[in-house]
């Protein structure tokens, strides 16, 4: 078997405010391979998006290792860090988070172009991205302009510009109704095995989530493997 594109290990986190302390992730461990598609479910507060932040080196968790390309990500001086998660990283949030003031193309070339990229480069990589994703008539729109599932899939094309590793989703459906929902999540596994990217999708829609190759469980700060209630 190949080695992983993405190895969480021991990972912790813990909340503090106001005196209060609260413990979400008590030593989680996640391998992801190149390729694979698999969903991460578990009730609301169980630590999916800790979990999702802290392996897409956009948060530092308490205690753990986050090991991409060999190297464990949270060891790294900031900028080092930052290189890996804008080459290696791709991020879908429930909510786009499109620039409103961007069309699609601008968008998706955005990222590109912050790591490192021409201008004519970036959006040859956008539209291509786009065209991909069936929004090659959509180019010139800006957020305002599309529906809420084709932001998603800009969105999508943005998490998959520079060609990442691994593809991280945070509830990527969630705020679209279900057959919208089912078209967008399969532009997002479309997406990632053309890109031969692994990725890890944090869903409350069970169905979705069987569609994956694999689907684990956050249970009490730990990832275990997926076991459905039997009634
Ligand atoms: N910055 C923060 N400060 C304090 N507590 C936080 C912070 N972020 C998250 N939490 C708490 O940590 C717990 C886990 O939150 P998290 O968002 O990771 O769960 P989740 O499984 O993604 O939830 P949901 O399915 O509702 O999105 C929750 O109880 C939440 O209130």
């Amino acid at each position: 078997m190949s080695s992983p594109a993405l190895s969480i290990r021991n990972l912790v986190r813990i909340y503090e405010t106001e005196g209060e302390r609260l413990q979400v992730l008590r030593g989680a461990d996640l391998d992801l391979y190149p390729g694979e598609l698999v969903g991460l479910v578990g009730p609301s507060g169980s630590g999916k998006s800790s979990l999702l932040h802290a392996a897409a080196l956009l948060e530092k968790p308490t205690a753990g290792e986050v090991i991409i390309e060999g190297v464990n990500g949270l060891s790294l001086p900031d900028k080092m860090r930052t290189a890996i998660r804008r080459r290696q990283v791709g991020f879908v949030y429930q909510f786009h988070h499109l620039l409103p003031e961007l069309d699609a193309l601008e968008n998706v070339a955005l990222p590109r172009r912050i790591a490192g990229a021409g201008v004519k480069e970036a959006r040859e990589a956008a539209r291509a991205r786009l065209e991909s994703l069936g929004l090659g008539g959509r180019l010139d729109h800006r957020p305002g302009q599309l529906s809420g599932g084709e932001q998603q899939r800009v969105a999508i094309a943005r998490a998959l510009v520079n060609d990442p590793r691994i593809v991280l989703a945070d509830e990527p459906t969630g705020n679209l109704d279900p057959a919208t929902s089912d078209q967008v999540f399969d532009a997002l596994s479309a997406a990632c095995r053309d890109a031969g990217a692994a990725a890890l999708v944090a869903t409350h829609n069970l169905a979705l989530a069987k569609r994956m190759d694999r689907v684990v469980t956050l249970v009490d700060g730990l990832v275990e493997a997926y076991a459905p209630k039997t009634a």
